[in-house]
């Protein structure tokens, strides 16, 4: 599991190792780490040009004590100070003493621009708001040079907690970050500024209570649900498909295609597509009687293609087995009925939906993404899974935010939300918690995308098709 600690909690870690450890020793752990990453990314140290950005803080202590170091293996290091008064005065005499100098007023600009590499030191955990404005045009001259940019714990100018990106921030290629993720590199927009993070171990030890966790192969391995030797199909679970319309049957049709890939025993299907159901999957149980006389189901899943009929939704929200809302259903669903509820819900929408639900722009959902799955959570009293570049899931109670990092951009693709809305409901189904579902189930679904794309556009269908690799990839088996 990979987790990621609010800036607070980073701080009060900070202190208590502080307490135990030589004044200093903190930020040589990091900038011996920074040096590391960036003569791994120069590849030949010596004789290249390293152009440092530094702020007031530590941020621009640990950007100061990493060009020593680089300085001392031979690279020309020369350090621009945005607030020259206030330079971490130990870093700026450690680079002086190792050959390395200190730009002239107004030099900053043209040496970015001729740089190997450059070192973002402006501002790091300590950091309000987007760069001020001394500091934009030497991110802009970062973007346009070919040096390679090397963020010191963040890239400037992005929310550390939340991901958001007020105004200009530094756009890095690698992002080298202390002691632990700070949500804001897991989360879009701020993760794409961040480009791959390499996290570096200063020995800070964090309590329970990470604000975001990524599940890992290993994870997702001990959540799947895998038949045993005395495992029939219902033991194995039946999950319940009421989606598509006779507008939208392929809407049902990919839902299905994800359930059969989900792990539950079988997939029953409930609505006006079951022709074009049986059609691609003979397998099915198809009834068209409507959820409540379908027959038993361990877990439903309601709305993808659904069209405007409320009745179906309804149904399945009085029954009291676990529930994903997807799609339309999520415009249908009473959320009364959703907060009434006793036995495990999970919504699913995509930022658009969201916004609807919570009446704010996409854009502001967009911008702020653990903030509103957080509140849709609170406010349906329900599970969440935003999908999206980023893919969150929020349990009813708060807490610890799932946060998907297996996805690709190759899954935005008209009908991929129905594929991991039946996947989901399966693992349901199959007995899983609402935010276990949600987050293998996303796990998978993005493992999917990226194998069936494979640098190429894919279908919906092809994603769900790819499922089983998925499965075998994260088992190790196969
Ligand atoms: N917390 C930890 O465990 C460790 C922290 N270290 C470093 O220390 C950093 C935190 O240092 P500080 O607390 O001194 O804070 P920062 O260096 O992140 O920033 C504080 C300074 O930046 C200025 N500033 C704030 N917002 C700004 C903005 N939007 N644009 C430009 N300047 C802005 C402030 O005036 C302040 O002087 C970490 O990010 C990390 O790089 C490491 O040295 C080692 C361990
Ligand atoms: N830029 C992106 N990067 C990664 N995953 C994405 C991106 N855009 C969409 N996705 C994923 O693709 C799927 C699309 O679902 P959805 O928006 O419901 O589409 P549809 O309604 O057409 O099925 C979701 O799993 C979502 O997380
Ligand atoms: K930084």
């Amino acid at each position: 599991m990979r987790t990621a600690y609010s800036v607070e909690t980073v701080r009060t870690a900070e202190r208590v190792l502080m307490a135990r450890l030589p004044e200093g020793a903190l930020m040589q752990r990091a900038a011996a780490g920074l040096a590391a990453a960036c003569a791994d990314l120069l590849g030949r140290v010596y004789g290249s040009r390293v152009v440092l950005l530094v702020g007031s803080g530590d941020n621009g202590g640990d950007a100061l004590y990493a060009g020593a170091r680089l300085a001392r293996r031979g690279a020309g290091v020369t350090a621009v100070l945005l607030t020259p008064e206030r330079a971490h005065a130990g870093g700026l005499a450690a680079l002086r003493r190792a050959g390395g100098s200190v730009a002239a007023a107004g030099a900053g600009e043209g040496l970015v621009a001729g740089a190997d590499l450059v070192v973002d030191g402006i501002v790091g955990i300590g950091g309000k708001g987007g760069l001020r404005a001394e500091a934009v045009p030497l991110a802009e001259a970062a973007r346009r040079s070919r040096a390679a940019v090397v963020a010191v714990d963040l890239p400037s100018g992005v929310d550390a907690d939340t991901g958001q990106v007020h105004g200009a921030a530094v756009r890095a290629d690698l992002t080298v970050t202390f002691g632990t993720h700070k949500p804001g590199l897991l989360i879009d927009p701020a993760r794409e500024y961040a480009g791959s993070v390499r996290l570096v171990d200063i020995g800070l030890e964090l309590p329970d209570g990470a604000v975001l966790e990524a599940l890992q192969h290993a994870d997702v391995a001990r959540l799947l649900p895998v038949p045993a030797v005395e495992s029939d199909k219902y033991r194995r679970g039946v999950v319940g498909i009421a989606a598509g319309s006779a507008r939208y049957p392929g809407a049902a049709v990919l839902a299905v295609s994800g359930a059969l890939r989900g792990g539950a025993g079988a997939v029953r299907y409930v609505g006006p597509a079951g022709d074009a159901v049986i059609a691609r999957f003979p397998e099915t149980l198809v009834s068209d009687r409507g959820p409540k006389r379908a027959g038993r189901v361990q877990a439903w899943v309601v709305g993808p293609g659904a069209g405007d009929d409320a009745g179906p939704v309804a149904e399945v929200l009085a029954a009291d087995v676990p529930v994903l809302v997807d799609a339309d259903g999520l415009r249908l669903a009473d959320p009364g009925a959703v907060r009434r509820r006793t036995a495990p819900t999970l919504m699913t929408p995509h930022a658009g939906e969201a916004a609807a639900l919570l009446g704010v722009s996409r854009e502001e959902v967009e911008g702020a993404r653990l903030a509103a799955v957080r509140e849709l959570a609170g406010r349906y009293g329900a599970a969440v899974l935003l999908k999206g570049s980023t893919t969150l899931v929020a349990g009813r109670d708060g807490g610890t935010v799932r946060v998907n990092a297996t996805g690709t951009s190759w899954l935005a693709t008209a009908g991929s939300g129905d594929v991991l809305s039946g996947l989901v409901g399966s693992l349901l189904a199959a007995g899983l918690s609402a935010v276990d579902a949600g987050s293998a189930g996303a796990y998978l679904h993005g493992l999917a995308g990226r194998f069936a794309a494979d640098g190429a556009p894919v279908g919906a269908h092809d994603v769900a098709d790819a499922i089983p690799g998925a499965w075998r990839d994260v088992r190790g088996v196969g």
